[in-house]
């Protein structure tokens, strides 16, 4: 595996997991998921998203980029919850708090392309990623897209870190297990990413 990738199994405990469902779907409130669109096609993503944060990854029609704002309620993204910054500062070994959390939402059909994280200034600082609910084949490669890639199952309350080399490797969800947790009380698949995006 690609150096500075740190998988993390069963992160969380079964309590913890829940407990932290609750507090995102609190402070989401208002703040609802869309459909992002891929740049000069628009097509759509089959992932869900929406951010909590100063800043929200989205994409539309003109591109990737962070904002301030949703796209679609034009509001401020709400806060991240204190229990996401107790995560990163237990793991990210990186002095400046995250400025984004990508909230992702899979349905069992959803799927997410190899790609990199780089619509972040700050690179040095790792990615965080959590996993609630159903499980997901999670692809891993190098730092070309032709680079040869693995992959492997990931379970609710696992994290895995994109740190060091890793940080800007290739990525991505092939496939949710539909069914294969009890977490979320409508199924499927909820992934949260805490990003540090400015220097
Ligand atoms: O859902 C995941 O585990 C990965 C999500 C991801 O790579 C991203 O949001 O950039
Ligand atoms: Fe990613």
């Amino acid at each position: 595996m690609i150096d500075g990738l740190q998988y993390l199994p069963n992160y969380l405990s079964r309590d913890a997991q829940e407990e932290l469902v609750d507090i995102v779907r609190k402070q989401l409130n208002n703040n609802p998921f869309y459909t992002p669109r891929m740049p000069r096609s628009a097509q759509p993503f089959s992932v869900k998203m929406t951010n909590l944060g100063t800043l929200g990854w989205v994409s539309d029609i003109s591109g990737y980029r962070y904002e301030k704002i949703h796209p679609e309620t034009q509001k401020t993204w709400p806060s991240i919850p204190r229990a996401l910054m107790s995560i990163w500062e237990a793991l990210a070994q990186y002095p400046n708090p995250p400025e984004a959390c990508l909230v992702n939402y899979y349905d069992v059909n959803a799927k997410m392309g190899l790609h990199t994280d780089s619509d972040e200034q700050d690179i040095k600082a790792p990615v965080i990623s959590i996993s609630l609910g159903d499980s997901a084949r999670f692809r891993i490669g190098g730092l070309s897209r032709k680079d040869p890639t693995k992959s492997f199952k990931i379970n609710s309350g696992d994290i895995i870190i994109l740190g060091g080399a890793a940080r800007m490797a290739f990525h991505g969800i092939d496939r949710i297990y539909g069914g294969s947790s009890t977490l979320l009380k409508n199924g499927g698949r909820l992934n949260l990413t805490l990003r540090r995006v400015n220097k």
